[in-house]
């Protein structure tokens, strides 16, 4: 049995239990229960404060986490890291009062400003050549500088409309993060196997989010044409149509390029065009 602990309630629990369940592992939850195991896995999900789950998975207290890499980084244990899974990205940003003017990080120097994450910040600002005083504040950090309590703000951006609401404006992006799963450095044998098992099944289902499956129809002539768009995995299935003169086309596209292949599709001639979702993806 291996022990996964991800986040009880906040940003990562939802996109966390949708991962684990699109791996096909199934399991009880409720919100007043703070350990389930898995039916069809060996598991034991442990639902905790996303800030002790690096000491946790330090500890061994849990195998593995979920949890995300400013939360790692800044408790000091980035070598946990093992897969990167692609939700929750966000930045952490310095913003101050959109009234106050600003040229450069060297603008700082020597002022006072509230954070959650001292310690990547101050890294940061040691690199810059920067020195100012860090007030370390656990939430509301956007309200600060509005309150008279600090003369700017390190804290998580997504959207921007946080600052926007609260008359800041962002002028440094000091640290990108996402969602990373994370992983006990002394995992027994029998452990890493199994972390290896869902760390596969992570990689197919993002591989599988990220690419589409299309069927299209397209005369013969334009085959050539279709084939150079379509590369698929190793190469695109192509089936002859009933109608003489025309084949059916089958392939996989990434959801990146996907608007700016089909557009190119329909000026070489291609008709009937399908975009299917696929479900996983082994490589
Ligand atoms: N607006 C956002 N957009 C995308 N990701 C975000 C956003 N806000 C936070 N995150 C990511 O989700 C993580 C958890 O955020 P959340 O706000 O739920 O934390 P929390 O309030 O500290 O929760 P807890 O109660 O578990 O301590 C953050 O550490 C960050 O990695
Ligand atoms: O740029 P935005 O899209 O506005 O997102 C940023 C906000 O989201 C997070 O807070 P959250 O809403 O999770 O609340 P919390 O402070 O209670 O964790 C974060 O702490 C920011 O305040
Ligand atoms: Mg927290």
């Amino acid at each position: 049995m291996i022990r996964l602990a991800i986040q009880k309630s906040g940003r990562l629990s939802e996109d966390s239990l949708n991962l684990i369940r699109e791996c096909g592992i199934s399991f009880l939850s409720s919100s007043y229960k703070l350990k389930t195991e898995a039916t069809n896995f060996p598991l034991e999900i442990l639902f905790l404060r996303d800030d002790d789950i690096p000491g946790y998975v330090q500890d061994g207290v849990a195998d593995l986490g979920i949890v995300g890499q400013n939360v790692l980084v800044e408790a000091g244990f980035p070598d946990l890291e093992v897969e990167k899974l692609g939700f929750s990205k966000c930045r952490l940003s310095l913003a101050i009062l959109r009234s106050e003017g600003y040229n450069s990080v060297a603008d700082l120097q020597g002022k006072n400003i509230a954070t959650s994450y001292p310690q990547i910040l101050g890294r940061y600002l040691a690199g810059e050549g920067v020195q100012a005083n860090l007030h370390t504040i656990s939430g509301s950090v956007e309200i600060a500088p509005s309150i008279g309590l600090a003369d700017a703000i390190c804290d998580i951006v997504s959207s921007g409309s946080t600052l926007l609401g609260n008359g800041l404006r962002e002028v440094e992006t000091v640290f990108r993060s996402e969602a990373v799963l994370i992983a006990n450095q002394n995992l027994s044998a029998e452990k890493q196997e199994l972390l290896e098992q869902l760390q596969f099944r992570m990689q197919s289902v993002r591989r599988a989010r990220r690419n589409k499956y299309i069927l299209l129809n397209a005369p013969v002539a334009s085959l050539d044409a279709v084939k150079a768009l379509l590369p698929g995995i190793k190469s695109p299935t192509v089936t002859p149509l009933a109608e003489e003169g025309w084949v059916s086309v089958q392939s996989v596209v990434n959801e990146d390029d996907f608007w700016h292949i089909t557009g190119q599709l329909k000026a070489v001639g291609a008709e009937g065009i399908l975009v299917l979702p696929i479900e996983k993806m082994i490589s």
